[in-house]
């Protein structure tokens, strides 16, 4: 990629750079990345926070457009050292078509890779996720699992079928030869849930609790223990990735890793309260204050509310029958496949990942 490590020279583009983990693969790489003279953001949506980015030393072009659209994307890789592809529909709550989510998440995916064997881009990061892997339909625990733990890997919803069909190509078009003669060399980065600034579904529950007098009502038993990783760490980890990977092609090509760092096993609303906590929430109830079989039967009405109101309005709450099987699963991962490859160590440890989280939540407490 570089000749010399301290000349800007390289032209990086991130798609779906304004998301919430794209804004912070945006921020971490301007910041982490010396090398760069160039970074594109890609998004269907441009943020209006782009703008303060624009007066820094790195030449900064912001991209409105759609994965979808092949000749766009083509347009916006052509030049490009790097491409790190973060953009993709996460939608496990039915705001969006099966069909819209295969189109962004693996017509876009494979869009992006045409592009780079087009115009002779060799180094792709694709933002993969956990569910490629599971929660499975069955609900079995993946526990303390690694990136070659077995697990049957069976999805029905069109959010993680998406993921991991556009994972498989991503794999599959690694050492596939780009304009130049030379092999693309790609991997996917899997992360867990994450958590950290702009972390929707957290605000969503921020206000929840807010409404209902500063108190959250326990639906989750505790001892169901989920894997969480900051935001901060998981954008470091693309940007080490992208850096390493022409010096380590021939062991990092093709391979995925999960994303991970230090923050603690727990339940999904425990570890929620960690941040929620210090906001002046409460999570009342040691147990599950509902009996399973009662949030199964909520779960299902919402689906049929969903179908019934779709003509009306659009209806998508938090709880639906995959999110509840997602949430009463556990998923958890530890390995160090990414600190053996590529000598990844988190930026951010626990504590101050906290306290950003915090900090955050209660900054952004006007904005619901
Ligand atoms: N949030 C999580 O917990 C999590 C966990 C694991 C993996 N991921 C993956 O990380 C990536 C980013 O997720 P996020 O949470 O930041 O989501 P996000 O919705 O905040 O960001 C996605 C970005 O992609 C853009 N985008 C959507 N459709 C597009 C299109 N057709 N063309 C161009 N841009 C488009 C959106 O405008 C948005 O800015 C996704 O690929 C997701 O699958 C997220
Ligand atoms: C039963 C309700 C009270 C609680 C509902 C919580 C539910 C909305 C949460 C629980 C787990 C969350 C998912 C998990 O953190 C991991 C991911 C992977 C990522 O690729 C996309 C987001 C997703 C699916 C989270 C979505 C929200 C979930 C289901």
């Amino acid at each position: 990629m570089a000749n010399s490590a301290q000349t800007q020279e390289l032209v990086y583009l991130v798609t779906g750079g304004c998301g919430f983990l794209g804004e912070h693969v945006v921020r971490m790489l301007l910041q982490r990345e010396p090398r760069l003279r160039e970074l594109r953001i890609f998004d269907l949506h441009l943020g209006p926070w782009l703008e303060e980015l624009k007066t820094g030393p790195v030449q900064v072009t912001a991209i409105q457009g759609d994965v979808t659209q092949a000749h766009e994307v083509a347009a916006a890789v052509a030049g490009a050292h790097v491409v790190i592809h973060t953009a993709g529909l996460v939608d496990v709550f039915g705001k969006t078509s099966p069909e819209t989510i295969h189109e962004v998440n693996v017509q876009g995916t494979q869009n992006v890779i045409e592009a780079c064997v087009q115009t002779g881009t060799r180094f792709l990061i694709y933002t993969s996720s956990m569910e490629v892997v599971g929660p499975n339909i069955k609900g079995q625990p993946f526990y303390r699992g690694n990136e070659n733990t077995p697990y049957e890997a069976v999805h029905r919803h069109p959010y993680p079928c998406s993921k991991a069909l556009a994972e498989r190509l991503v794999l599959e078009a690694n050492g596939r030869e780009v304009l130049g003669g030379l092999p693309l060399v790609t991997c996917a980065l899997r992360p867990t849930g994450i958590y950290g600034e702009g972390h929707q579904i957290m605000k969503d529950f921020y206000h929840q609790g807010l409404r209902l007098g500063g108190r959250l009502f326990r639906a989750i038993p505790a001892s169901v223990e989920h894997g969480r990783v900051y935001v901060g760490n998981v954008a470091w980890m693309h940007v080490l990735v992208a850096r390493e990977l022409e010096h380590r092609a021939a062991l990092m090509g093709g391979q995925v890793y999960f994303c991970y760092d230090n923050s603690p096993y727990k339940s999904y609303e425990d570890f929620n309260m960690e941040f929620l906590g210090p906001c002046g929430l409460r999570l009342v109830g040691t147990r599950p204050l509902m009996p399973y079989w009662l949030l199964v039967l909520l779960a299902a009405l919402n689906t049929l509310l969903q179908w019934l109101l779709r003509p009306l309005l659009l209806y998508a709450p938090l709880l639906n029958p995959y999110t509840l099987a997602v949430a009463n699963t556990t998923f958890t991962v530890s390995t160090d496949k990414a600190r053996r490859h590529f000598g990844y160590e988190p930026l951010f440890s626990w504590e101050e990942s906290r306290t950003r989280t915090i900090h955050w939540v209660q900054t952004a407490e006007g904005s619901a």
